[in-house]
């Protein structure tokens, strides 16, 4: 088995090295088996039918349109957590840079020269003093990979958390300690921080979560940063908000026009992944998966397809997507029946409108399997078939 891949994007080459070269090829087709992606924008890019997987190094997958790849039989994988770090990081030095002059220090401290440069500076450091984070209060909203991250490094810089998160899973609600108080709604977290940061991923519920209503909601005064995703808050509402005092400060990843030569907007360019460390992770968590899948079939941190691990124990493996419709596995088997082929193992599970089922059997002729296969795909229902050899 030879299979291609083809990626977008600047892929650390430490997630590329996961691909052995005698089962995989990189970059050498228009026709890949595979996608292994950042950021790039799937919306404009064509992926045909030969795409059996998307793999995206990172978290945001609204890059990605999941309805047409599921449609398509093309599973979408992101890496859960692979940056988290990296962007809580980021988010406690924003806290910091937007609560202390720092840029404008340096920039007076630049400019200083002679002799007597220490005297100038003991001098004049009385125009920079700022406020510490401690004892301020600091709403997180989304306590996921991130949020719940930020939510601790808050905390323990003696910062009140209040999170905010109706669908948090139960995985990172046993991360979050028992200290962190969770509001049971929005507003309530935006009267009372001062600081409020958003940790979502985008979607159609979640665009324009922020905008003029919730600003007027929030602390007259608050700082509000924004690492999720360009429209989660409300450019527009943002400006004014500002412009009339209800917020002192915005900070994001996400730049736009509506921000330049603002002082109250500080802008990052996208930068909260953007670790040697997290693009390492990223990169090999992203090829790990798509190997599992592409070589046993097995689905994990998939965001459009259950996860379905079974042990590959036979000598081979076929694996059906399916539409999520009654009586799918009867009519799968019958087939199989019909064919002569005794099950092994199987297993089917379902996410929304789509279903994957998997069935180990032993051996069979090349001729078989392909009459097999074909009577499998004849099924209306049925989107894709594979047969895996172990
Ligand atoms: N700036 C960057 O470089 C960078 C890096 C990583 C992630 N991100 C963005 O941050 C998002 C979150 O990343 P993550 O790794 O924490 O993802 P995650 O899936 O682990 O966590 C997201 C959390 O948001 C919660 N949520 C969803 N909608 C919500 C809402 N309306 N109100 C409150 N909570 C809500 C979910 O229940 C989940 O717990 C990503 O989707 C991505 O868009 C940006
Ligand atoms: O969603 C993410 O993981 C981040 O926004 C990182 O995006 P990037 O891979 O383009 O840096």
């Amino acid at each position: 088995m030879t299979m291609d891949i083809k990626t977008y994007n600047m892929i650390a080459p430490e997630g590329l090295a996961v691909f052995p070269p005698a089962m995989y090829r990189i970059n050498q087709t228009d026709k890949p088996d595979a996608l292994l992606i950042r950021s790039q924008d799937m919306h404009k890019t064509h992926f045909g039918t030969s795409v059996l997987a998307i793999a995206r190094a990172g978290a945001g997958v609204n890059n990605i349109p999941l309805v047409e790849a599921s449609s398509n039989g093309t599973v979408v994988f992101n890496t859960p957590g692979s940056n988290a770090n990296a962007v809580k990081e980021l988010i406690v030095a924003m806290l910091v840079i937007a609560t202390r002059p720092i840029f404008s220090s340096i920039t007076w401290a630049r400019k200083l020269n002679g002799a007597d440069v220490s005297l100038q500076t003991e001098k004049g450091k009385n125009h920079f003093a700022g406020t510490e984070l401690k004892g301020k209060t600091i709403g997180v909203i989304g306590l996921g990979a991130v949020g719940s991250r930020v939510a601790r490094a808050a905390a323990d810089m003696g910062m009140h958390v209040i999170g905010y998160d109706p669908y948090i899973s139960v995985e990172h609600a046993w991360r979050l300690s028992n200290d962190i108080p969770r509001a049971g709604e929005l507003a309530e977290v935006l009267r009372s921080s001062d600081y409020v940061t958003i940790h979502i991923p985008y979607t159609e519920k979640n665009k324009d979560l922020i905008t003029a209503k919730e600003l007027q909601q929030i602390k007259k005064g608050a700082i509000l940063l924004n690492y999720s995703r360009w429209g989660i808050v409300n450019e527009d509402a943002v400006v004014a908000a500002l412009d009339n005092g209800q917020i002192k400060q915005y900070v994001t990843d996400f730049s736009s026009s509506k921000f330049i030569k603002r002082d109250d907007v500080i802008v990052t360019p996208h930068i909260g992944g953007t670790t040697i460390e997290a693009e390492v992770c990223g990169a090999k968590m992203a090829a790990q998966t798509l190997r599992k899948y592409l070589e046993t079939g097995n689905i994990v941190n998939s965001v459009n397809f259950p996860t379905v691990e079974m042990e590959f124990a036979s000598a081979l493996r076929l694996t059906l997507i399916h539409r999520n419709v009654p009586n799918m596995v009867g009519r799968i088997t019958t087939i199989l029946a019909q064919e002569e082929v005794n099950i092994d193992n199987m297993i089917n599970r379902s996410r929304d409108q789509i279903a994957y089922t998997m069935i180990d059997v032993a051996a069979i002729p090349a001729e078989k399997l392909k009459n097999l296969q074909a009577a499998l795909l004849a099924i209306p229902e049925v989107i894709r078939v594979r047969a895996l050899q172990k």
